[in-house]
């Protein structure tokens, strides 16, 4: 008998009761856990180190269970054997009933259908019915039948109190509240297919505006943590964004999807220790962005590696020795050509110059003393070295020619010193090179982070003497291990002393010193994205690049150093490229790295923007790239894209009109060139946002006002992309509005003049 509405939804209704009620169980057990854990203290240091492990994994636990309470189940599948599958956030099993699967975690396989089947290709799946729930009540649900005797013998489809929409429609239709959701309950085919890809290289996602390119990356980086746990827990996931707004904006998808071990990064916060806090123009970023800054920094670093102008004495001992150009010029080609690093040839350098002194103070000692020269034993001249070495007038001179390097100074003095700007690249021109140079302001801008990086690897770190350090603390700690296991071996009871009993296991049997200090030492570490964060020469399991269309050259040298693997997801579309550094070829940029082994999944279909306005986002994409395709817009919003003139002093009166008449839920964007931004920049409020086009790069708004489009253009070198971008911001409503003349390519828009 066909089930009706209404019972359709009680009888879900108890089911994902229970669901919560068995939520309940698992989130009280793991918090009794973990209060017992953290009650407990004292004890030997193997059952501190355990009891770390178990308080981590149980406030884990519950973190998940957290992120599970909104849309706990969301949908569930009828199978042609009967067996029903429901899904949901995380996996939940009956412990009474010998671990029965009760809800199925998204990422599992057997939940796959649940995105994948359709009328042509069911793959054995009858029914898939979508559940909503607000709070921990469902509200509605809403069945697809796959085969037609299934939706016949339900006799209705769809109808009464069964949900009327479906899920996917009301998601996109929703207003938008600034930040991103997750799609668990919607993921379209071909987006499954990418999230749960097991291409082990590079994948590039190529999709046009709003194809779900950020949303499919970011269930990616879940389904990988979930699939392949073990290999990622330890090196972690690097997530790189355009901006910092941008992670903001989807920050917040993860941690509702259980999963907390990721990082996620702008290419110019990615160096350790340096925050971008400049901005360059365009021809600087451009510039900065080139493989020809590969050179420039090298001839940087070249360039510090001097030779003295004239001879410079030093008095050491009775004598004075000359430090002369012949013996720096022999020191310099030999640390040059070890081929190291700047900071690890040094000592090479170092050594040199001061076997060249010694054998001066030697002459000189022998011309003073009768016999002098000649009465030094091996062991004397050994020590004139080391006393060389510990006089600081000596190695100041030394350090002056070769001195120990950081990137960050190297970067500094060289874009603040047009003289060492020219030394360094001679072959840009000057207006070229006067688009480098810093001004007054000390600061990094994003585009100096894979400089910095670039740099770290010309001059290399010489840690020797921290390495020595770390070593020594090591040898301490297991030296304290050991006497901890000592101490529990010889707490034994008496009886076992004389003859240990073979079946008994002793602290010893089960882990040695070594062992032990290293899990003393885990239990008080960083979790692996704040370890990974901290460390330059970190290399990820798994990175994903977002936007990857803007990276420079420079900027992916940089991220490939971070993933010699090259297990690698981009996102991106090369016909939003923006940043005149960014990349139109996803074969070009890549070829260096993996030649042609990469694949490439397209996405065809925007689930943002309306069709109303991709029409007229289509004509600019065909001046951007006549053969490109615009993505199919899934929905109408029934509102067409409408324009207005106005006079150029009314121009922030007839914006502040417009954004005023907005009162519906939702937020707005008002998208305007860099100085027209400020001029506006008194209309935001909670609701509404004035951006330029580089700041909205992957973000989405109700409604979207661009103002003085030709601004836009005449900007940048790529102002077309960027008027592509920002028309396809919108989810349901666009306005320009404009006091120059309206750019040819949105003449579509005149036609819809209100
Ligand atoms: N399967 C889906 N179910 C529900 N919403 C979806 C789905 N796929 C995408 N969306 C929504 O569509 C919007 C656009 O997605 P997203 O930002 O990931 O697109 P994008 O391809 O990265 O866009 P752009 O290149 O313009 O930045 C988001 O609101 C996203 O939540």
């Amino acid at each position: 008998m066909p089930e009706d509405g209404q019972s359709a939804l009680d009888r879900e209704q108890a089911y994902v009761s229970m669901l919560y009620q068995q939520l309940d169980t698992m989130r009280a057990y793991a918090s009794t856990r973990l209060s017992k854990v953290l009650l407990e203290t004292g004890g030997t240091p193997q059952a501190r180190s355990e009891r770390e492990s178990f308080s981590q994994m149980y406030a884990e636990d519950l973190a998940k269970y957290d992120a599970a309470e909104n849309g706990l189940c969301f949908g569930r599948i009828d199978l042609d054997d009967l067996e029903e599958r429901y899904i949901g956030r995380i996996g939940v099993l009956d412990e009474k009933n010998d671990f029965e699967t009760l809800l199925l975690d998204w990422r599992a396989p057997l939940a796959r259908p649940f995105y994948l089947a359709t009328t042509a290709a069911p793959d054995g799946v009858t029914r898939r019915r979508h559940i909503r729930t607000r709070s921990r009540r469902v509200t509605s649900i809403n069945d697809e039948y796959l085969d037609l005797d299934a939706a016949e013998s339900a006799g209705r489809i769809d109808g009464g109190s069964v949900g009327t929409e479906s899920a996917l429609l009301a998601a996109l239709n929703a207003a938008r509240t600034g930040h991103m959701n997750d799609i668990v309950e919607t993921i379209q085919g071909e987006q499954d297919a990418i999230i749960r890809s097991d291409h082990k290289s590079v994948l590039v996602v190529q999709g046009g505006p709003g194809t779900g390119k950020t949303a499919v990356a970011l269930h990616r980086a879940a389904y990988l943590l979930y699939t392949y746990r073990q290999q990622l827990a330890k090196s972690g996931v690097l997530i790189i964004g355009p901006n910092a707004t941008f992670l903001d904006y989807i920050g917040q998808v993860l941690p509702s999807l259980g999963e907390t071990g990721v990082l996620l990064s702008t290419i110019g916060d990615l160096y350790p220790g340096v925050r971008a806090s400049r901005e360059d123009t365009i021809r600087g970023g451009e510039l900065k962005g080139s493989l020809a800054m590969i050179d420039i920094l090298r001839n940087a670093v070249r360039d510090r590696q001097e030779l003295p102008e004239t001879a410079v004495p030093l008095r050491f001992d009775s004598v004075t020795v000359l430090l002369d150009r012949r013996i720096v010029t022999r020191a310099r080609g030999r640390a040059r050509s070890s081929r190291r690093p700047h900071n690890l040839a040094r000592p090479i350098f170092v050594s040199s110059i001061i076997d060249s002194l010694a054998d001066q103070v030697v002459i000189a000692l022998g011309e003073n003393v009768v016999g002098g020269a000649n009465l030094l034993s091996r062991d004397d001249i050994a020590d004139i070295r080391d006393e060389l070495r510990s006089d600081p007038e000596v190695m100041g001179a030394i350090g002056r020619l070769w001195p120990e390097l950081s990137p960050q100074d190297v970067l500094i003095e060289l874009l603040s010193s047009p003289t060492r700007l020219a030394t360094a690249a001679p072959d840009l021109t000057d207006d070229d090179r006067a688009s480098l140079l810093l001004g007054d302001e000390w600061s990094f801008s994003a585009a100096d982070a894979p400089l910095l990086d670039e740099l770290a690897e010309l001059l290399g770190v010489d840690d020797a003497e921290e390495k020595e350090r770390a070593d020594r603390r090591w040898r301490a700690q297991i030296a304290d291990a050991q006497g901890a296991l000592d101490i529990l071996t010889g707490s034994a009871p008496q009886d076992l002393e004389d003859e240990v009993d073979p079946e008994i296991l002793m602290a010893y049997d089960l882990i040695d010193a070594s062992q032990l200090a290293q899990r003393q030492s885990t239990g008080t570490r960083l979790t692996t994205a704040e370890r990974a964060a901290g460390d330059r020469t970190w290399t990820y399991g798994h990175v994903i690049v977002d936007e990857a269309q803007e990276l420079s050259e420079l900027a992916w040298r940089m991220v490939m150093r971070r993933i010699p693997n090259r297990w690698i997801t981009v996102v991106g579309d090369v016909a939003q490229t923006g940043d005149p550094a960014g990349t139109s070829s996803w074969q070009r940029i890549l070829e260096p790295y993996v030649a042609r082994r990469w694949k490439l999944a397209e996405l065809t279909v925007n689930y943002r923007t309306p069709a109303e306005i991709m029409d007229v986002a289509e004509d600019v994409l065909a001046a951007i790239d006549p053969e490109a395709t615009i993505p199919r817009s899934i929905r109408n919003s029934g509102a067409p894209p409408w324009v207005e003139r106005v006079d150029e002093d009314d121009l922030e009166a007839a914006v502040r009109r417009h954004v005023a008449a907005e009162t519906g839920p939702g937020i707005s964007a008002v998208i305007a060139g860099h100085d027209l931004r400020a001029r506006l920049a008194g209309l935001e409020s909670d609701t509404v946002s004035v951006l330029t086009v580089r700041d909205v790069k992957g973000l989405e708004f109700d409604s979207v006002f661009i103002v003085d489009p030709q601004h836009i253009l005449d900007e940048s070198p790529r102002g077309m992309n960027d008027l592509y971008v920002a028309l396809t911001r919108a989810t349901q409503r666009l306005g320009v509005i404009h006091s120059q003349e309206l750019p040819a390519v949105l003449e579509r828009v005149h036609a819809v003049t209100r």
